[in-house]
């Protein structure tokens, strides 16, 4: 006799809409709450979409290493459809050869260490135009934006490489360049309902669908401009080839080996701009907020680059290595604020995980932010201590299912390495460079802790401090 096989727990859902109506502004929090009462691998309904939520590392574990082939796929949205033309890009491919190719081709051509190393020049550069700015802003007392500030300096520095020049805000449409790209993100993220009930895609409820064409109008005719701009400047010679002209060499060459032109170009550079830019400013963003709100652990940072560094330079990269109250300060960060909460999956076959049945087709959540808060895992998870990674093993690096901020596996962030670098370096200057102090008078408990959820989850208030400068040069 065949057992029913039997879907994981989860909580009552409504005809039709199932449980859509129990996500609201934070769908991160929203599933770490319906966990909590229904457990670490929880079934719910979107809409017509059977999903899976996973809130443990063991859960993890099985989605993203033991099972990992099943799990590998992205679903087919109205995003990746409208921003990613057609799913060309790496992020939204569905699984398969041509995810595996493009993937194979950017972790080689784009995001090598041989490539990072090769950009070392233009982010010491950017690094100094940044801190003389900020220590202009010093001398005059000033209340600096940090939020804004940070996410300047990581699009600065992604453009650079992406595209081989800075692009003034107005470059590209008359909202702003930083504005149409978080803009993108926060749209992509919304749930939109034509996903949920395929016969709701043409009506456009939301209008969200109306909003991505508009977006992808405006970033295909910048992107446009910017090929052209190299087609006609290939004869410059340079020093070190950004990523157009990378790709543009791959496509011209024919020896890509699967389908290559414009399109796919396009597609992968967005990737790079948005997977790079939002991502690496949040996580500077969230330290800096935590190290403020902890004047023990910015004050220990600060000795540790006093011993390292010292007083009378800034921050290089070969001084990273050597900082590891930096790394136990960035590892805690990204438990309590990993930036992309939720990785989202899709299965493409049937599956069993523990002794409960997913069926082929399900969305996948994998809910880092819960994990980051598990009493079962993290001893006093509300606490903000980076000296918990002391004598422990525990990397960010995607072994170690407790903290895996990058993902793991297949799906694991091929940017991870660039990422850390920009992110390291960052937060190594703020703090070497600068004494914080936030402003009016506000005190430490004030200071706002509210999560804007996106694809990328940074905070709802911009970050205001005012900083002193402490080198003696
Ligand atoms: C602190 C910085 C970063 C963090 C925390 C981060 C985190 C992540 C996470 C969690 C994923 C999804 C994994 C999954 O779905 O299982 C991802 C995917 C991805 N990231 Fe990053 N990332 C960062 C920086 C970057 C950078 C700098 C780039 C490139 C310039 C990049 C490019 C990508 C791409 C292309 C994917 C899609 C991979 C795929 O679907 O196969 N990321 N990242």
């Amino acid at each position: 006799l065949k057992k029913k096989k039997k879907l994981p727990p989860g909580p009552i859902g409504l005809p039709i809409i199932g449980h859509l109506h129990k996500l609201g502004k934070n769908p991160h929090q929203d599933l770490h709450h319906l966990a909590q009462k229904h457990g670490p691998i929880m079934s719910l309904r979107l809409g017509f979409v059977p999903t899976i939520v996973v809130s443990s590392p063991a859960g993890a574990e099985l989605v993203l290493k033991t099972h990992d082939l099943v799990f590998a796929s992205r679903s087919t949205h109205q995003a990746s459809k409208y921003i990613s033309y057609d799913q060309r890009n790496i992020v939204f491919a569905p699984y398969g050869p041509y995810w595996r190719n493009m993937r194979k081709l950017c972790t080689l051509e784009l995001l090598s260490n041989l490539k990072i190393n090769q950009f070392q020049p233009m982010r010491r550069a950017e690094m100094e135009i940044f801190v003389d700015s900020l220590r202009r802003a010093a001398e005059k007392r000033e209340i600096v934006d940090l939020s804004a500030r940070v996410s300047g300096l990581s699009g600065d520095m992604t453009c650079l490489m992406v595209f081989g020049r800075k692009y003034a805000d107005r470059d590209l449409d008359e909202k702003g360049f930083k504005a149409v790209i978080q803009e993108t993100m926060q749209v992509a993220a919304v749930p939109n309902l034509g996903d949920f009930f395929p016969f709701m895609g043409v009506l456009d409820l939301q209008g969200l669908t109306r909003r991505m064409k508009k977006l992808s109008k405006t970033f295909d005719g910048f992107l446009e401009r910017i090929i052209d701009d190299h087609v006609q400047n290939k004869q410059e010679k340079k020093q070190t080839q950004d990523f157009v002209d990378t790709m543009m060499s791959i496509m011209e060459s024919g020896e890509a080996g699967f389908e290559f032109d414009r399109r796919h170009v396009k597609a992968v550079l967005l990737d790079m701009l948005i997977g790079g830019t939002d991502t690496s400013a949040a996580s500077v963003e969230w330290a800096l907020t935590e190290l403020i709100r902890h004047p023990r652990c910015l004050k220990k940072l600060q000795k540790e680059l006093e011993q390292v560094v010292g007083l009378d330079q800034n921050v290089k990269e070969s001084h990273l290595d050597k900082l590891e109250y930096l790394d136990l300060v960035l590892k805690e960060t990204l438990r309590v604020h990993p930036v992309v909460p939720l990785l989202i999956h899709e299965s493409t076959e049937d599956c069993t995980l523990d002794e409960y049945h997913v069926p082929k087709g399900s969305r996948i959540f994998v809910n880092l932010w819960s994990m980051g808060k598990d009493p079962n895992v993290w001893q006093d998870p509300e606490k903000f201590t980076p000296e918990r990674f002391i004598g422990s093993n525990i990397d960010l690096r995607g072994h170690d299912f407790q903290l895996i901020p990058f993902g793991s596996g297949r799906r694991g962030c091929p940017g991870m390495q660039l990422g850390l670098t920009m992110v390291r370096l960052a937060v190594a200057q703020l703090v070497h460079c600068f004494d914080w102090e936030l402003p009016d008078g506000m005190s430490l408990s004030d200071l706002d802790m509210e999560e804007h959820f996106g694809l990328v989850t940074g905070r709802e208030k911009h970050l205001l401090a005012i900083p002193t400068y402490r080198l003696h040069k």
